[in-house]
Protein backbone atom coordinates (compact mmCIF):
# COMPACT_ATOMS: atom_id res chain seq x y z
CA UNK A 1 0.00 0.00 0.00
CA UNK A 2 1.17 3.46 -0.53
CA UNK A 3 0.77 7.15 1.18
CA UNK A 4 1.05 10.46 -0.28
CA UNK A 5 3.30 12.79 1.30
CA UNK A 6 2.58 16.60 0.99
CA UNK A 7 5.24 19.12 2.21
CA UNK A 8 2.38 22.42 2.36
CA UNK A 9 3.12 25.83 2.46
CA UNK A 10 4.20 26.72 -0.91
CA UNK A 11 1.77 28.29 -3.18
CA UNK A 12 0.43 27.11 -6.83
CA UNK A 13 1.24 28.33 -10.08
CA UNK A 14 0.70 27.34 -13.42
CA UNK A 15 -1.73 25.39 -15.67
CA UNK A 16 -3.17 21.68 -15.15
CA UNK A 17 -5.06 19.50 -18.40
CA UNK A 18 -8.19 18.76 -16.84
CA UNK A 19 -8.67 14.60 -17.85
CA UNK A 20 -12.31 13.24 -19.06
CA UNK A 21 -14.90 12.45 -15.97
CA UNK A 22 -14.60 9.57 -13.95
CA UNK A 23 -18.78 9.66 -14.07
CA UNK A 24 -19.57 10.19 -17.54
CA UNK A 25 -16.75 7.46 -18.68
CA UNK A 26 -18.41 4.83 -16.41
CA UNK A 27 -21.54 5.02 -17.65
CA UNK A 28 -20.70 5.28 -21.59
CA UNK A 29 -18.15 2.46 -21.18
CA UNK A 30 -21.54 0.67 -20.11
CA UNK A 31 -23.56 1.64 -22.48
CA UNK A 32 -21.03 0.26 -25.39
CA UNK A 33 -23.11 -3.28 -24.38
CA UNK A 34 -26.40 -2.14 -26.44
CA UNK A 35 -25.15 -2.13 -29.62
CA UNK A 36 -23.36 -5.01 -31.32
CA UNK A 37 -20.28 -3.26 -33.05
CA UNK A 38 -16.95 -1.55 -32.13
CA UNK A 39 -17.01 1.56 -30.51
CA UNK A 40 -14.54 4.24 -30.04
CA UNK A 41 -14.55 6.39 -26.68
CA UNK A 42 -12.39 9.68 -26.61
CA UNK A 43 -10.87 11.32 -23.55
CA UNK A 44 -11.09 8.48 -21.38
CA UNK A 45 -9.28 8.60 -18.20
CA UNK A 46 -6.91 5.87 -17.07
CA UNK A 47 -8.42 5.44 -13.76
CA UNK A 48 -8.81 2.80 -11.28
CA UNK A 49 -12.82 2.73 -11.45
CA UNK A 50 -12.27 2.85 -15.36
CA UNK A 51 -10.00 -0.11 -14.84
CA UNK A 52 -12.52 -1.88 -12.77
CA UNK A 53 -15.37 -1.29 -15.52
CA UNK A 54 -13.31 -2.61 -18.38
CA UNK A 55 -12.93 -5.87 -16.01
CA UNK A 56 -16.11 -6.06 -15.84
CA UNK A 57 -16.59 -6.02 -19.39
CA UNK A 58 -13.85 -8.62 -20.20
CA UNK A 59 -16.24 -11.10 -17.66
CA UNK A 60 -19.28 -10.29 -19.73
CA UNK A 61 -17.75 -11.67 -22.90
CA UNK A 62 -16.52 -7.99 -24.12
CA UNK A 63 -13.04 -7.19 -25.71
CA UNK A 64 -11.44 -3.37 -25.69
CA UNK A 65 -8.25 -1.92 -26.48
CA UNK A 66 -6.69 1.22 -25.27
CA UNK A 67 -4.76 3.23 -27.58
CA UNK A 68 -3.69 6.60 -25.91
CA UNK A 69 -6.77 8.09 -24.09
CA UNK A 70 -9.11 6.47 -26.96
CA UNK A 71 -10.74 3.39 -26.27
CA UNK A 72 -11.72 0.56 -28.62
CA UNK A 73 -14.42 -1.43 -26.86
CA UNK A 74 -16.27 -4.43 -29.10
CA UNK A 75 -19.03 -6.02 -27.41
CA UNK A 76 -20.47 -7.92 -30.52
CA UNK A 77 -20.49 -11.25 -28.51
CA UNK A 78 -21.97 -10.93 -24.67
CA UNK A 79 -21.51 -14.20 -23.29
CA UNK A 80 -22.41 -13.67 -19.59
CA UNK A 81 -24.72 -11.70 -17.93
CA UNK A 82 -23.22 -12.08 -14.57
CA UNK A 83 -21.30 -9.57 -12.59
CA UNK A 84 -19.76 -10.59 -9.47
CA UNK A 85 -19.40 -9.07 -5.96
CA UNK A 86 -15.73 -8.59 -6.37
CA UNK A 87 -16.24 -6.04 -8.82
CA UNK A 88 -19.32 -4.03 -7.28
CA UNK A 89 -17.74 -4.30 -3.56
CA UNK A 90 -14.58 -1.80 -5.18
CA UNK A 91 -17.09 0.19 -7.94
CA UNK A 92 -20.94 0.79 -6.94
CA UNK A 93 -20.90 2.19 -10.98
CA UNK A 94 -21.06 -1.61 -11.55
CA UNK A 95 -25.08 -1.64 -11.65
CA UNK A 96 -24.35 0.35 -14.19
CA UNK A 97 -24.51 -2.61 -17.11
CA UNK A 98 -27.84 -3.12 -15.82
CA UNK A 99 -29.84 -1.20 -17.70
CA UNK A 100 -27.98 -1.70 -20.87
CA UNK A 101 -28.07 -5.64 -20.46
CA UNK A 102 -31.67 -5.92 -19.74
CA UNK A 103 -32.77 -3.94 -22.60
CA UNK A 104 -30.23 -5.56 -25.45
CA UNK A 105 -30.68 -9.25 -24.00
CA UNK A 106 -33.64 -8.91 -21.31
CA UNK A 107 -31.70 -10.65 -18.69
CA UNK A 108 -28.92 -9.52 -16.17
CA UNK A 109 -27.60 -10.50 -12.66
CA UNK A 110 -25.78 -7.91 -10.87
CA UNK A 111 -24.25 -8.51 -6.75
CA UNK A 112 -26.30 -5.31 -4.94
CA UNK A 113 -23.80 -3.35 -4.00
CA UNK A 114 -24.03 -2.71 -0.28
CA UNK A 115 -23.25 0.46 1.87
CA UNK A 116 -20.39 3.12 1.94
CA UNK A 117 -18.12 5.47 3.45
CA UNK A 118 -20.77 8.19 2.18
CA UNK A 119 -23.92 6.27 2.94
CA UNK A 120 -26.30 3.77 2.61
CA UNK A 121 -26.94 4.07 -1.21
CA UNK A 122 -29.85 1.87 -1.99
CA UNK A 123 -30.87 1.00 -5.55
CA UNK A 124 -34.39 0.86 -5.14
CA UNK A 125 -35.19 3.63 -7.46
CA UNK A 126 -33.26 1.25 -10.38
CA UNK A 127 -35.05 -2.09 -9.57
CA UNK A 128 -38.60 -0.29 -9.33
CA UNK A 129 -37.19 1.59 -12.25
CA UNK A 130 -36.94 -1.82 -14.56
CA UNK A 131 -39.92 -3.54 -12.95
CA UNK A 132 -42.32 -0.98 -14.76
CA UNK A 133 -40.43 -1.86 -18.13
CA UNK A 134 -41.96 -5.31 -17.06
CA UNK A 135 -38.82 -6.55 -15.73
CA UNK A 136 -39.45 -9.07 -12.68
CA UNK A 137 -36.41 -8.54 -10.46
CA UNK A 138 -35.44 -10.73 -7.30
CA UNK A 139 -33.34 -10.67 -4.87
CA UNK A 140 -31.13 -13.90 -3.89
CA UNK A 141 -27.53 -14.62 -1.93
CA UNK A 142 -27.06 -11.16 -2.50
CA UNK A 143 -27.62 -10.82 -6.32
CA UNK A 144 -30.27 -8.96 -7.96
CA UNK A 145 -31.43 -10.98 -10.99
CA UNK A 146 -33.67 -9.26 -13.46
CA UNK A 147 -35.51 -10.88 -16.65
CA UNK A 148 -38.23 -10.37 -18.70
CA UNK A 149 -39.36 -12.60 -21.67
CA UNK A 150 -39.49 -10.42 -24.32
CA UNK A 151 -38.81 -6.74 -24.85
CA UNK A 152 -38.72 -3.84 -22.37
CA UNK A 153 -42.28 -1.84 -22.27
CA UNK A 154 -41.96 1.55 -22.58
CA UNK A 155 -43.48 2.82 -19.74
CA UNK A 156 -43.05 6.15 -16.91
CA UNK A 157 -40.70 6.85 -14.22
CA UNK A 158 -40.80 8.99 -11.44
CA UNK A 159 -37.94 9.44 -9.19
CA UNK A 160 -38.32 10.54 -5.70
CA UNK A 161 -34.97 11.90 -6.10
CA UNK A 162 -32.74 12.84 -8.81
CA UNK A 163 -30.58 9.95 -8.91
CA UNK A 164 -27.94 9.95 -11.16
CA UNK A 165 -26.66 6.35 -12.09
CA UNK A 166 -30.51 6.01 -11.58
CA UNK A 167 -31.76 8.13 -14.35
CA UNK A 168 -28.24 6.63 -16.89
CA UNK A 169 -29.74 3.30 -15.69
CA UNK A 170 -33.28 3.42 -16.68
CA UNK A 171 -32.46 5.74 -20.13
CA UNK A 172 -30.12 2.74 -20.99
CA UNK A 173 -32.47 0.35 -20.70
CA UNK A 174 -35.12 2.62 -22.35
CA UNK A 175 -33.99 3.29 -25.62
CA UNK A 176 -34.13 -0.37 -26.61
CA UNK A 177 -37.54 -0.60 -24.92
CA UNK A 178 -40.92 -1.21 -27.25
CA UNK A 179 -43.12 1.94 -27.60
CA UNK A 180 -42.30 5.33 -25.38
CA UNK A 181 -40.85 6.00 -21.59
CA UNK A 182 -41.09 9.06 -19.54
CA UNK A 183 -38.65 9.83 -17.47
CA UNK A 184 -39.99 12.32 -14.58
CA UNK A 185 -37.89 14.26 -12.29
CA UNK A 186 -34.94 13.27 -13.63
CA UNK A 187 -31.36 13.73 -12.70
CA UNK A 188 -29.78 17.00 -14.82
CA UNK A 189 -26.25 16.22 -14.48
CA UNK A 190 -23.78 17.15 -17.35
CA UNK A 191 -22.76 13.64 -17.46
CA UNK A 192 -26.33 12.37 -18.05
CA UNK A 193 -26.24 15.13 -21.19
CA UNK A 194 -22.93 13.23 -22.38
CA UNK A 195 -24.74 9.62 -21.37
CA UNK A 196 -27.61 11.37 -24.30
CA UNK A 197 -25.04 12.38 -27.13
CA UNK A 198 -23.78 8.73 -27.00
CA UNK A 199 -27.16 7.22 -27.32
CA UNK A 200 -28.54 9.65 -29.79
CA UNK A 201 -25.26 8.93 -31.83
CA UNK A 202 -26.00 5.23 -31.75
CA UNK A 203 -29.71 5.87 -33.13
CA UNK A 204 -31.82 6.45 -30.01
CA UNK A 205 -34.73 8.65 -29.79
CA UNK A 206 -34.51 11.36 -27.27
CA UNK A 207 -35.86 14.42 -26.24
CA UNK A 208 -35.40 16.69 -23.17
CA UNK A 209 -31.48 16.77 -22.54
CA UNK A 210 -30.55 18.86 -19.76
CA UNK A 211 -34.09 18.64 -18.27
CA UNK A 212 -36.09 17.11 -15.70
CA UNK A 213 -38.01 15.10 -18.06
CA UNK A 214 -36.63 12.95 -20.89
CA UNK A 215 -39.03 11.20 -23.03
CA UNK A 216 -37.61 8.43 -24.91
CA UNK A 217 -38.95 6.84 -28.12
CA UNK A 218 -37.71 3.18 -28.19
CA UNK A 219 -35.90 1.66 -31.22
CA UNK A 220 -35.17 -1.97 -32.69
CA UNK A 221 -31.62 -1.77 -32.75
CA UNK A 222 -28.59 0.65 -32.13
CA UNK A 223 -25.34 1.51 -33.86
CA UNK A 224 -21.79 1.43 -31.98
CA UNK A 225 -21.25 4.85 -30.84
CA UNK A 226 -18.61 7.23 -31.16
CA UNK A 227 -18.10 9.82 -28.45
CA UNK A 228 -15.52 11.94 -26.70
CA UNK A 229 -16.21 12.00 -22.68
CA UNK A 230 -16.73 15.45 -21.80
CA UNK A 231 -13.69 17.35 -19.37
CA UNK A 232 -14.54 16.20 -15.20
CA UNK A 233 -15.77 19.03 -13.77
CA UNK A 234 -14.81 17.66 -10.17
CA UNK A 235 -11.63 17.43 -11.13
CA UNK A 236 -11.71 20.67 -12.85
CA UNK A 237 -12.81 22.17 -8.87
CA UNK A 238 -10.81 20.24 -6.88
CA UNK A 239 -7.58 22.05 -8.42
CA UNK A 240 -9.69 25.34 -7.94
CA UNK A 241 -10.04 24.89 -4.33
CA UNK A 242 -6.12 23.63 -3.78
CA UNK A 243 -5.34 26.96 -5.73
CA UNK A 244 -7.52 29.17 -3.45
CA UNK A 245 -6.27 26.96 -0.44
CA UNK A 246 -2.18 27.18 -1.31
CA UNK A 247 -2.68 30.80 -2.27
CA UNK A 248 -1.00 31.70 -6.46
CA UNK A 249 -2.50 31.52 -9.51
CA UNK A 250 -3.81 28.02 -11.03
CA UNK A 251 -5.36 28.14 -14.51
CA UNK A 252 -7.48 24.69 -15.26
CA UNK A 253 -6.93 24.67 -19.12
CA UNK A 254 -9.57 22.13 -21.73
CA UNK A 255 -13.01 22.15 -18.94
CA UNK A 256 -16.38 23.09 -19.07
CA UNK A 257 -16.90 26.03 -16.99
CA UNK A 258 -20.44 25.89 -17.42
CA UNK A 259 -20.40 22.84 -15.97
CA UNK A 260 -19.44 24.90 -12.35
CA UNK A 261 -21.80 27.29 -12.09
CA UNK A 262 -22.53 26.86 -7.98
CA UNK A 263 -18.34 26.25 -7.25
CA UNK A 264 -17.28 29.31 -9.53
CA UNK A 265 -19.62 31.61 -7.63
CA UNK A 266 -18.40 30.25 -4.18
CA UNK A 267 -15.06 30.66 -4.94
CA UNK A 268 -15.87 34.22 -5.91
CA UNK A 269 -17.61 35.31 -3.06
CA UNK A 270 -14.80 33.97 -0.94
CA UNK A 271 -12.94 36.77 -2.69
CA UNK A 272 -10.69 34.66 -5.04
CA UNK A 273 -10.45 36.17 -8.54
CA UNK A 274 -12.21 33.58 -10.62
CA UNK A 275 -11.89 34.50 -14.52
CA UNK A 276 -13.49 32.37 -16.93
CA UNK A 277 -12.69 31.74 -20.57
CA UNK A 278 -14.56 29.12 -23.19
CA UNK A 279 -12.52 26.07 -21.76
CA UNK A 280 -10.49 27.43 -19.15
CA UNK A 281 -10.53 28.93 -15.73
CA UNK A 282 -8.02 30.91 -14.09
CA UNK A 283 -8.21 31.37 -9.79
CA UNK A 284 -6.31 33.93 -8.23
CA UNK A 285 -5.48 34.75 -4.92
CA UNK A 286 -2.21 35.69 -3.87
CA UNK A 287 -0.41 34.64 -0.84
CA UNK A 288 -0.98 37.99 0.63
CA UNK A 289 -4.21 38.43 0.25
CA UNK A 290 -5.42 34.95 1.94
CA UNK A 291 -5.81 36.35 5.34
CA UNK A 292 -8.86 38.02 3.54
CA UNK A 293 -10.28 34.63 2.52
CA UNK A 294 -14.36 34.69 3.52
CA UNK A 295 -16.41 32.23 5.27
CA UNK A 296 -19.29 31.51 3.00
CA UNK A 297 -21.85 28.87 3.17
CA UNK A 298 -22.70 25.70 0.65
CA UNK A 299 -25.19 23.57 0.36
CA UNK A 300 -24.87 20.69 -1.45
CA UNK A 301 -28.09 19.75 -3.96
CA UNK A 302 -28.29 18.17 -7.08
CA UNK A 303 -26.96 19.44 -11.03
CA UNK A 304 -27.11 22.37 -11.21
CA UNK A 305 -26.74 22.96 -7.20
CA UNK A 306 -23.69 22.95 -5.43
CA UNK A 307 -22.17 19.37 -5.93
CA UNK A 308 -21.71 16.77 -3.06
CA UNK A 309 -18.71 15.39 -4.80
CA UNK A 310 -16.79 19.27 -4.05
CA UNK A 311 -18.35 19.53 -0.73
CA UNK A 312 -15.06 18.20 1.21
CA UNK A 313 -13.03 19.98 -0.64
CA UNK A 314 -14.55 23.27 0.16
CA UNK A 315 -14.80 22.51 3.78
CA UNK A 316 -10.94 21.92 3.81
CA UNK A 317 -10.74 25.47 1.85
CA UNK A 318 -13.53 27.02 4.76
CA UNK A 319 -10.89 26.00 7.63
CA UNK A 320 -8.69 28.37 6.34
CA UNK A 321 -11.13 31.73 5.83
CA UNK A 322 -11.83 34.39 8.23
CA UNK A 323 -15.07 33.79 9.48
CA UNK A 324 -17.43 31.11 10.20
CA UNK A 325 -19.61 29.14 7.44
CA UNK A 326 -22.29 26.35 7.67
CA UNK A 327 -22.04 23.43 4.97
CA UNK A 328 -24.90 21.42 4.56
CA UNK A 329 -24.62 18.00 2.76
CA UNK A 330 -27.95 17.68 1.48
CA UNK A 331 -27.14 14.53 -0.66
CA UNK A 332 -25.70 11.70 1.14
CA UNK A 333 -26.15 10.77 5.11
CA UNK A 334 -22.58 10.29 5.81
CA UNK A 335 -20.58 12.12 3.88
CA UNK A 336 -18.18 14.19 6.80
CA UNK A 337 -16.04 11.41 7.52
CA UNK A 338 -12.71 13.91 6.35
CA UNK A 339 -14.30 16.09 9.43
CA UNK A 340 -12.25 14.30 12.55
CA UNK A 341 -9.20 14.21 9.79
CA UNK A 342 -9.45 17.49 9.24
CA UNK A 343 -9.38 18.51 13.15
CA UNK A 344 -6.30 16.20 13.34
CA UNK A 345 -4.87 19.14 11.19
CA UNK A 346 -5.93 22.19 13.63
CA UNK A 347 -9.18 22.70 11.70
CA UNK A 348 -12.22 23.49 14.25
CA UNK A 349 -15.77 22.16 12.49
CA UNK A 350 -18.37 21.11 14.69
CA UNK A 351 -21.29 19.28 13.16
CA UNK A 352 -24.83 18.54 14.42
CA UNK A 353 -26.33 16.13 11.55
CA UNK A 354 -25.66 17.23 7.75
CA UNK A 355 -24.16 20.52 9.36
CA UNK A 356 -20.92 21.33 9.75
CA UNK A 357 -20.03 24.76 11.07
CA UNK A 358 -16.82 25.71 10.24
CA UNK A 359 -14.40 28.67 11.96
CA UNK A 360 -11.70 29.37 9.91
CA UNK A 361 -8.71 29.53 11.56
CA UNK A 362 -7.10 31.83 8.60
CA UNK A 363 -4.50 30.90 6.07
CA UNK A 364 -1.57 29.47 8.79
CA UNK A 365 -4.26 27.90 11.24
CA UNK A 366 -3.27 24.17 9.51
CA UNK A 367 -0.29 22.08 10.68
CA UNK A 368 0.56 18.62 9.05
CA UNK A 369 -0.07 15.36 10.46
CA UNK A 370 -0.59 11.67 9.49
CA UNK A 371 -4.03 11.30 8.54
CA UNK A 372 -5.98 8.63 6.28
CA UNK A 373 -8.57 8.97 3.51
CA UNK A 374 -11.65 7.27 3.58
CA UNK A 375 -13.10 8.11 0.62
CA UNK A 376 -12.67 9.69 -2.69
CA UNK A 377 -13.74 13.04 -2.28
CA UNK A 378 -12.48 12.89 1.49
CA UNK A 379 -8.98 11.89 0.13
CA UNK A 380 -9.05 15.02 -1.94
CA UNK A 381 -10.06 17.57 0.84
CA UNK A 382 -6.78 16.28 2.97
CA UNK A 383 -4.82 16.75 -0.34
CA UNK A 384 -5.68 20.20 -0.35
CA UNK A 385 -5.48 21.13 3.46
CA UNK A 386 -1.93 19.74 3.49
CA UNK A 387 -0.74 21.85 0.31
CA UNK A 388 -2.22 24.66 2.73
CA UNK A 389 -0.82 23.54 5.79
CA UNK A 390 2.75 24.11 7.71
CA UNK A 391 4.89 20.83 7.51
CA UNK A 392 4.62 17.36 6.46
CA UNK A 393 0.90 16.01 5.95
CA UNK A 394 1.27 11.81 5.51
CA UNK A 395 -1.99 10.50 3.96
CA UNK A 396 -3.01 6.72 4.09
CA UNK A 397 -4.92 4.69 1.85
CA UNK A 398 -4.61 6.77 -0.92
CA UNK A 399 -6.10 4.40 -3.29
CA UNK A 400 -9.04 6.05 -3.03
CA UNK A 401 -7.37 8.71 -5.31
CA UNK A 402 -6.68 6.83 -7.26
CA UNK A 403 -10.00 5.97 -8.36
CA UNK A 404 -11.16 9.28 -9.57
CA UNK A 405 -7.98 11.24 -9.93
CA UNK A 406 -5.76 10.76 -13.00
CA UNK A 407 -2.17 11.69 -12.61
CA UNK A 408 -2.63 13.25 -9.21
CA UNK A 409 0.79 13.81 -7.95
CA UNK A 410 2.68 14.72 -11.73
CA UNK A 411 -0.42 16.96 -12.38
CA UNK A 412 0.21 18.92 -8.63
CA UNK A 413 4.05 18.69 -9.06
CA UNK A 414 3.53 20.70 -12.19
CA UNK A 415 1.70 23.67 -10.27
CA UNK A 416 4.75 23.57 -7.91
CA UNK A 417 3.36 21.57 -5.35
CA UNK A 418 5.99 19.58 -3.37
CA UNK A 419 4.01 16.27 -2.86
CA UNK A 420 5.16 12.92 -3.91
CA UNK A 421 3.92 8.94 -2.65
CA UNK A 422 6.18 6.15 -0.64
CA UNK A 423 5.59 3.16 0.52
CA UNK A 424 3.36 2.99 3.50
C1 LIG B 1 -20.68 7.06 -10.67
C2 LIG B 1 -21.41 8.28 -10.33
O1 LIG B 1 -21.93 8.97 -11.19
N1 LIG B 1 -21.43 8.64 -9.06
C3 LIG B 1 -22.08 9.87 -8.66
C4 LIG B 1 -23.56 9.62 -8.52
O2 LIG B 1 -23.74 8.60 -7.56
P1 LIG B 1 -25.16 7.90 -7.45
O3 LIG B 1 -25.80 7.85 -8.79
O4 LIG B 1 -24.96 6.62 -6.73
O5 LIG B 1 -25.95 8.90 -6.54
P2 LIG B 1 -27.50 9.22 -6.64
O6 LIG B 1 -27.73 10.44 -7.44
O7 LIG B 1 -28.21 7.98 -7.08
O8 LIG B 1 -27.86 9.49 -5.12
C5 LIG B 1 -28.60 10.60 -4.68
C6 LIG B 1 -29.38 10.22 -3.44
O9 LIG B 1 -30.43 9.32 -3.78
C7 LIG B 1 -30.40 8.17 -2.96
N2 LIG B 1 -30.84 7.01 -3.75
C8 LIG B 1 -30.28 6.79 -4.98
C9 LIG B 1 -30.68 5.71 -5.73
C10 LIG B 1 -31.68 4.85 -5.23
O10 LIG B 1 -32.08 3.87 -5.86
N3 LIG B 1 -32.22 5.12 -4.02
C11 LIG B 1 -31.83 6.18 -3.26
O11 LIG B 1 -32.35 6.40 -2.16
C12 LIG B 1 -28.92 8.05 -2.54
O12 LIG B 1 -28.76 7.26 -1.39
C13 LIG B 1 -28.56 9.51 -2.34
O13 LIG B 1 -28.98 9.92 -1.09
O14 LIG B 1 -24.19 10.83 -8.09
C14 LIG B 1 -23.76 11.30 -6.80
C15 LIG B 1 -24.58 12.52 -6.46
O15 LIG B 1 -24.29 13.56 -7.31
C16 LIG B 1 -22.26 11.58 -6.84
O16 LIG B 1 -21.83 11.87 -5.53
C17 LIG B 1 -21.48 10.36 -7.36
O17 LIG B 1 -20.14 10.74 -7.61
C1 LIG C 1 -19.03 9.28 -4.76
C2 LIG C 1 -18.28 9.22 -5.85
O1 LIG C 1 -18.23 8.18 -6.72
P1 LIG C 1 -19.05 6.80 -6.68
O2 LIG C 1 -20.47 7.12 -6.95
O3 LIG C 1 -18.44 6.02 -7.80
O4 LIG C 1 -18.83 6.19 -5.33
C3 LIG C 1 -17.42 10.35 -6.27
O5 LIG C 1 -16.99 10.36 -7.45
O6 LIG C 1 -17.17 11.24 -5.45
Amino acid sequence: MEKMIVEGGRPLEGEVVISGAKNAALPLIAATLLAPGVHVLRNVPDLRDTRTILSLLDELGATWRRDGGTLFIDSSSIAYTEVSYDLVKTMRASVLVLGPLLGRLGRAKVSLPGGCAIGERPINFHINGFERFGVTCHLEHGYVEALIDGRLQGTTVYFDIPSVTGTENILMAAVLAEGTTILRNAAREPEIGNLIDMLVGMGAEIDGKGSSQLTIRGVDQLQPAEIEIIPDRIEAGTYLIAGAAAGGEVTVRDCRPEHLPALLDKLAESGARVTVGERSVTLCLEPRDRNRLKGVDIKTMPYPGYPTDLQAQFMALMTLSNGMCVIRETIFENRFMHVAELRRMGADIRTEGNNAVVTGRGPNGLSGAPVMATDLRASSSLVIAGLAAANRTEIARIYHLERGYENLVAKLSGLGASVWKEKA
